[in-house]
């Protein structure tokens, strides 16, 4: 491992000037880019954005498993101080699951479809007897992280992945991520491919676990209906670069506000102001491979200005930590440049 390893809570998991292309080339694009925070152990932290800005292969690359042609081209991603960047594969391989795990999009390619869940998780605790010396202890944990999950664990043991709906399949990827006791769950769009009451449920049980267990979670939507309900902290993402960041309530509170969050909280749906109409955002997230010059959403901005289309905006921060990056609404001397969120 290339840097000490560290005790400190407040940055568990660090990312620094990371930057994920696909391709090389004049068709190269990049799908992260000089992208830097930081995130705390007992964290809620939610990256957010449109569909392409990025926000998958930034949670990819927390594991070191960007699909190809993607690759890191720089920066650094550290575990309790370790770079992940530059471990070997054995190294990874022990952090990933034990350390490190994901639920994917839609418990897509979770389990195997010709093995039963119970047989999948014994070849877990097979895998890894560093974590139960005992099998049958880690049988006994997968029962009560199914119970957690408010699944019935007699039926769910001996079923195929075919016989779970979309709802049960989520939650038992959630159980199976969390099976080898790791400090930080990662899931991409957790409430996605659900309708609206496995959404709820869902939601209820990522509060629970993580209050119960201590779990720091990382979660990637588009939905800031989510992010309210679940977030501690955000990261908004556009076009590949951070565009805003803070807790949820600086998020939310209207204020110094990059205007493309600003849009995405206007296009949220409530059922509570069925009288206030959805502003659904025009236009749609630039071709990464055709960029425009300066900021990546004048052209979709109402506010831009001639320099918000020559100058890309660098992230201001106030003293509480609350980053935005626009020329716009950052006219305020005591804000600084700040490289990570
Ligand atoms: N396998 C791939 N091959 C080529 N380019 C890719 C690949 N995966 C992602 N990209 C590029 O990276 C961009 C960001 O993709 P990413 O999946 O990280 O975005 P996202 O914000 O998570 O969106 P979604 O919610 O749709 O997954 C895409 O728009 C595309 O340009």
């Amino acid at each position: 491992m290339s840097s000490p390893v560290t005790n400190d809570d407040q940055h568990l998991l660090e990312v620094d000037d990371l930057t994920v292309a696909f391709g090389d080339g004049p068709g190269s694009v990049r799908a992260v880019e000089n992208v830097s925070l930081s995130v705390g152990a007992g964290e809620i932290y939610a990256l957010v954005g449109e569909s392409g800005c990025g926000k998958s292969t930034l949670a990819y690359s927390l594991l070191q498993i960007v699909p190809p042609p993607g690759q890191i081209t720089g920066g650094t991603v550290r575990f309790r101080g370790a770079s992940t960047t530059t471990m070997s594969k054995r190294e990874l391989n022990a952090l990933r699951g034990a350390e490190l795990a994901m639920v994917f999009q839609g418990a897509m390619n979770a389990f195997n479809p010709v093995l039963t869940i119970g047989t999948q998780v014994d070849h877990i605790l097979q895998a890894h007897p560093e974590v139960f010396a005992d099998p049958k202890d880690g049988r006994d944990y997968f029962r009560h992280l199914l119970d957690l999950v408010q699944l019935p664990a007699d039926r769910i043991w001996k079923s195929y992945e075919s016989q779970l709906s979309g709802g049960m399949k989520q939650r038992v990827a959630i159980a199976v991520a969390l099976l080898l006791r790791p400090s930080v769950v990662i899931l991409d769009e957790p409430t996605t491919a659900l309708d609206v009451l496995n959404q709820r449920l869902v939601i209820d049980i990522l509060k629970d676990l993580h209050r119960t267990l201590g779990v720091t979670i990382i979660f990637v939507t588009h939905d800031l209906a989510v992010v309210a309900e679940l977030a501690t902290r955000v990261a908004v993402m556009y076009a590949g670069r951070l565009v805003e960041s803070g807790t949820v309530e600086e998020i939310f509170k209207a204020g110094r506000r990059h205007p493309y969050v600003e849009a995405l909280i206007n296009a949220i749906p409530s059922v509570l102001d069925a009288g206030l109409r959805v502003r659904p955002i025009g236009g749609a997230v630039p071709n990464l491979a055709e960029l425009p010059g300066g900021c990546r959403f004048a052209p979709r901005c109402a506010r831009a200005e001639d320099l918000c289309h020559e100058t890309e905006p660098p992230l201001l921060g106030d003293d509480h930590g609350h980053l935005v990056a626009c020329h716009v609404v950052n006219r305020r001397p005591e804000l600084v440049e700040v490289s990570k969120a």
